[in-house]
């Protein structure tokens, strides 16, 4: 058996439609949806992602302004940088990308709530809590956006979370047992006593513990969804969570490069242009 492919690149071609659409409907209203972005370094990785998600913005009609700083940025120069996003209207939406180096906590709260794309902001991870509406993470919710596009049932299914990270598996557990979602969700961490237990009972699996090959084909249910969400380099290349003989047993993987990464972009273009609509009322 080989596993069907949840492709996340095909995926987020068709949303990159879908949104283009809303995008020029909301230009002839006079809305123009513009991202801002910081960024602090000269990691390749960064200016990669950074990158990408300037050019996906470019592609459907948002505008976006990009903040470059050297990596002897202070944590004063780039609140300053947050300060004027804040209040420049030309910016319907921004982030920080992460990771900094500097206090993340302060600069994420700094954000104006109502301008937070990422989902990460206090408030919005708050919301998520409390079952209010507001920006949503957008790894977790590419990851549900995925399964959803090729028909994976989520509803009643036993879900395994491998990593506890604060922008993937810690939301996502939180997202995926919504009523609108019904998941069963068991979040795994290196704490886990027995991780391959866990994982053999799973309908589900979203492995994102940035541990190359950390889930195997012995460790996963035949017919099983599997996510690799995990990214490590290894010799220059990227190398997932999900080890290859994972293929052989699987209903469905998510390859990695090609799944859950433009995944996230698509979702943070869908939060761009759902803040734009809110704003319009
Ligand atoms: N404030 C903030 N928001 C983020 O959303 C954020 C961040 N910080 N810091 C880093 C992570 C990582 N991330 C990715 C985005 C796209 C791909 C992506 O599109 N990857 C492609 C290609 C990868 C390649 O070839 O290098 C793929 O998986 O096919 C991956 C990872 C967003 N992040």
């Amino acid at each position: 058996m080989t596993a069907q492919k949840l492709d996340g690149t095909a995926t987020l071609k068709a949303i990159k439609a879908e949104l283009a659409d809303r995008v020029s409907k909301l230009r002839e209203q006079g809305v123009v949806p513009g991202l801002g972005t910081v960024l602090v370094g000269d990691d390749p990785g960064s200016h990669w992602y950074v990158g990408a998600k300037h050019k996906d913005c470019a592609e459907i009609g948002i505008e976006s302004i990009r903040v470059d700083l050297p990596a002897t940025a202070t944590q004063a120069e780039v609140e300053a940088e947050i300060d004027r996003l804040n209040a420049d209207p030309a910016c319907t939406g921004f982030l920080v990308q992460q990771p900094t180096g500097l206090d993340e906590f302060a600069l994420l709260s700094r954000v104006d709530a109502d301008k937070d794309v990422d989902g990460l902001h206090p408030v919005s991870l708050g919301k998520l809590v409390l079952g209010e509406e507001g920006s949503l993470p957008c790894t977790p919710v590419g990851c549900i956006e995925l399964l959803r596009r090729h028909d994976v049932p989520i509803a009643g299914a036993e879900v395994v979370v491998v990593g506890r990270g604060l922008t993937v598996g810690r939301p996502l557990g939180l997202l995926l047992t919504r009523r609108t979602e019904n998941a069963t969700v068991t979040l795994c961490h290196t704490g886990t006593r027995d991780l391959a237990t866990h994982v053999r009972n799973a309908d589900i699996v979203v492995a994102a513990a940035g541990v190359p090959g950390i889930i195997t084909g012995a460790m996963v249910k035949p017919g099983a969804a599997v996510l690799d969400v995990g990214v490590s380099r290894v010799d220059g290349k990227i190398a997932g969570d999900v080890a290859d003989d994972v293929w052989d047993v699987a209903g469905w993987v998510s390859p990695n490069p090609g799944g859950v990464g433009p995944m996230t972009r698509a979702m943070l273009l869908s939060n761009i242009v759902l803040m734009a609509e809110k704003a319009l009322g």
